[in-house]
């Protein structure tokens, strides 16, 4: 399989789905400033994309009412569309735990819906986004996710190199996404409230936006049937992150230590071992081929595995751990910190 030719914007319409979310408002000014032709928003909630449709202003962006679990109004949106980026997914690890059916319907169902509409439809390109909590998952959410990656590399086995490419992405949490930990801290702050912290031990991987942005577009720019990619990322724990905000809020805020949450890992993991074992170094990203043997292991056998004991998981206890400095410059660089320290008079 050679690498695919660099996407060109230019006449091309691109959906993406569960578009109003802070991924797709991201990617939505960063396609526009590149030059796509038509950007179709496709999600369930009118209200939201009433305030997007008001706030952008823009005659490129198209909004579509709809459900990914109702293939027919996924199919409604598809026609003509030359990539897609799934974003739509049921997403906070508690709501998944409580509902479980609900997050198969959506993040697996769903998932095959926009999979199977996009071949039809015959676009270029599906990537579709994941997360770290998909490796070695516990909870619902990340088991969810890890069948949706299954059911992607099922759908790219089957299809040649120059039907419609399917691939997958993996990333980290999100800084400043809604309903996140971090917007809770700055209301936390602000309300002159204890900051709760569920361990001061637990690590994540830290990622603003912006690289989840550059992350699906590198995946969109080079993959080949079935990859899942991730971006190298930094993580660090939650008491440093917490110190992070105090000292950049200037807050006196106590910490108050919670416990953990249902479904919640101490360490999260981008890649298995197993995984990295036959992983690519792209610089900044790793690109994860699926495994493309078919269901006749026999004709394998002899070939056998490489092993590599000096390997291990990359998780978010094992990469670089960033201090309480590092973590208030990277959490300065973003554009939603900033508005908010503006709006408390500590940035000019
Ligand atoms: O009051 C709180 C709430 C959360 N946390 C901690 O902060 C970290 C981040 O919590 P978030 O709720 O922000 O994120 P999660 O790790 O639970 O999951 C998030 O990250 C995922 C990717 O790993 C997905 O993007 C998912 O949608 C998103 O909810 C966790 O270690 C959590 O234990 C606290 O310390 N105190």
């Amino acid at each position: 399989m050679g690498s695919s030719p660099k996407f060109k914007p230019d006449g091309k319409t691109v959906l993406i789905t569960g578009g109003t979310g802070s991924f797709g408002k991201t990617m939505v000014k960063h396609l526009l400033s590149r030059g796509y032709e038509e950007i179709r928003i496709f999600s369930r909630d009118e209200c939201k994309q009433e305030e997007m449709r008001v706030q952008m202003s823009e005659p490129r962006l198209k909004f579509y009412i709809g459900d990914i679990r109702n293939r027919e109004s996924v199919d409604a949106a598809m026609e003509g569309v030359d990539l897609v980026f799934h974003a739509a997914a049921l997403k906070q690890v508690p709501s998944c735990e409580f509902f479980p059916m609900e997050a198969v319907a959506t993040n697996i169902i769903g998932s095959n819906n926009v999979l199977e509409s996009a071949v039809k439809a015959k676009v270029e390109c599906v990537v579709c986004l994941g997360t770290d909590k998909a490796v070695y998952p516990v909870n619902t959410m990340g088991m969810t996710k890890a069948v949706m990656e299954k059911v992607a590399q099922s759908v790219a086995r089957r299809l040649d190199d120059h039907e419609t490419r399917v691939c997958s992405v993996r990333y980290g949490n999100v800084m400043c996404s809604r309903g996140s930990v971090i917007p809770l801290f700055v209301r936390q702050i602000r309300e002159g409230n204890p900051l709760t912290l569920t361990d001061p031990e637990m690590t994540r991987f830290m990622l603003p936006l912006r690289d989840s942005v550059s992350l699906v577009e590198f995946a969109f720019e080079n993959a080949q049937q079935g990859d899942v990619f991730i971006k190298k990322a930094a993580a660090c724990s939650l008491m440093t992150l917490a110190q992070a905000m105090l000292q950049l809020f200037e807050s006196n805020s106590e910490i108050k230590s919670i416990g953990e949450r249902h479904g919640e890992k101490m360490h999260e993991a981008l890649a298995s071992v197993a995984e990295i074992r036959r992983s690519e170094d792209m610089g900044d990203f790793l690109r994860i081929p699926m495994d493309d043997r078919d269901l006749n292991y026999s004709n394998f056998f002899t070939k056998g595995q490489k092993s590599d004991t000096k390997l291990q998981d990359y998780s978010s206890d094992s990469t670089e751990q960033l201090s309480v400095q590092q973590m208030k410059d990277l959490l300065l660089s973003l554009p939603e910190i900033q508005a908010d320290l503006r709006q408390d008079g500590l940035l000019v």
